[in-house]
């Protein structure tokens, strides 16, 4: 019972904070030892199984991040950029693996991240399922194969609670296709197009978003030439893909030397 590895989760009462939790509850490889929601939220203080609507499970959800941490080896984050980097420092003090499902975080936040990645192991990806993972590979491999007459688009769609685009797996998929074609996608990005935008540049790698209902994530990415088109696609039709993603990635990390690594190196592949 006990050499099961303590998960606490952050963001306790969001779409995957709650699907962390039952993910986490129903293995048999990890226990539940914590929950953390923002001070002044309605479920600080409650336990998470009646805050979730069912019987007690002996978790109360706390505001108080690192003495939540200091009793787990694994924190899975599913929050917001700013409470993400706040973690990532706590987790680092508390020796304990911090995997990162948030997305939107720019640059200069992602750098931030490197301190603590000498104490502790950080697993961070935009995506955590197995499914878009493959298709990274499979889209820096028809990238590399492809030449400029193809034009690449990357399109996704998500719920309307969605804050960020692109979306961090569009991100992956454009990274995927720059490096397959042996370029660098901040050099060739197109996002945001409206208005007059001009004809599209050769080699340009462009990214369209939706926004729409209880979409939970699908994304295209699309080689466009002259007479023919190539389609790769993920549909994602339950979180709960994410959230397994994310207790493997807390497992593998357990005994990983601090650095920072994605789930290609958790899923091998
Ligand atoms: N990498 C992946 O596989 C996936 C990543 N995501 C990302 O995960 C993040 C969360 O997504 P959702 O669960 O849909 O959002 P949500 O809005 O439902 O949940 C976010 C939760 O974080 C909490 N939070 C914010 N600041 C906090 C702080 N300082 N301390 C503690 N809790 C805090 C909020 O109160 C909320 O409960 C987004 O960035 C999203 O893009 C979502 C699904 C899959
Ligand atoms: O916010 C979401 O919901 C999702 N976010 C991730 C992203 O930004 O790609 C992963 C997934 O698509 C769901």
């Amino acid at each position: 019972m006990t050499d099961r590895p303590g998960i606490v989760i952050t963001g306790g009462s969001g779409r995957m904070g709650q699907m962390l939790i039952r993910t986490v509850l129903e293995s048999d490889k990890a226990r539940l030892v914590g929950v953390v929601e923002r001070s002044g939220h309605t479920w600080v203080g409650q336990d998470i199984g009646v805050a979730m609507g069912g019987a007690a499970i002996g978790v109360n959800v706390t505001d108080d991040a690192l003495e939540a941490f200091s009793k787990a080896q694994a924190v899975i984050d599913f929050t917001a950029p700013e409470a993400t980097l706040e973690f990532a420092a706590l987790a680092a003090q508390a020796r304990a693996v911090h995997v990162i499902g948030t997305t939107g975080m720019s640059e200069a936040q992602i750098a931030q991240l490197e301190p603590a990645a000498r104490h502790a192991a950080i697993v961070r990806a935009g995506n955590m399922s197995l499914g878009v993972n493959l298709l990274v590979q499979l889209t820096k491999k028809v990238a590399a194969a492809l030449d400029e007459d193809f034009d690449i688009e990357v399109i996704e769609a998500h719920h309307h609670h969605k804050v960020d685009a692109p979306s961090g797996t569009a991100l992956m998929l454009g990274e995927a296709a720059a490096e397959g074609r042996g370029v660098t996608l901040s050099d060739v990005s197109d996002s945001g197009r409206d208005g007059i935008t001009g004809a599209r540049k050769r080699g340009d790698i462009g990214f369209s978003a939706i926004r729409g209902g209880d979409i939970v994530g699908e994304h295209d990415v699309l080689f466009a030439a002259a007479g023919e088109r190539i389609v790769l696609r993920h549909m994602a039709t339950d979180r709960a893909i994410f959230a397994r993603g994310a207790l493997k990635a807390a497992l593998w990390g357990q005994d990983k030397a601090p650095g920072q690594y994605d789930m290609v190196d958790v899923l091998g592949l």
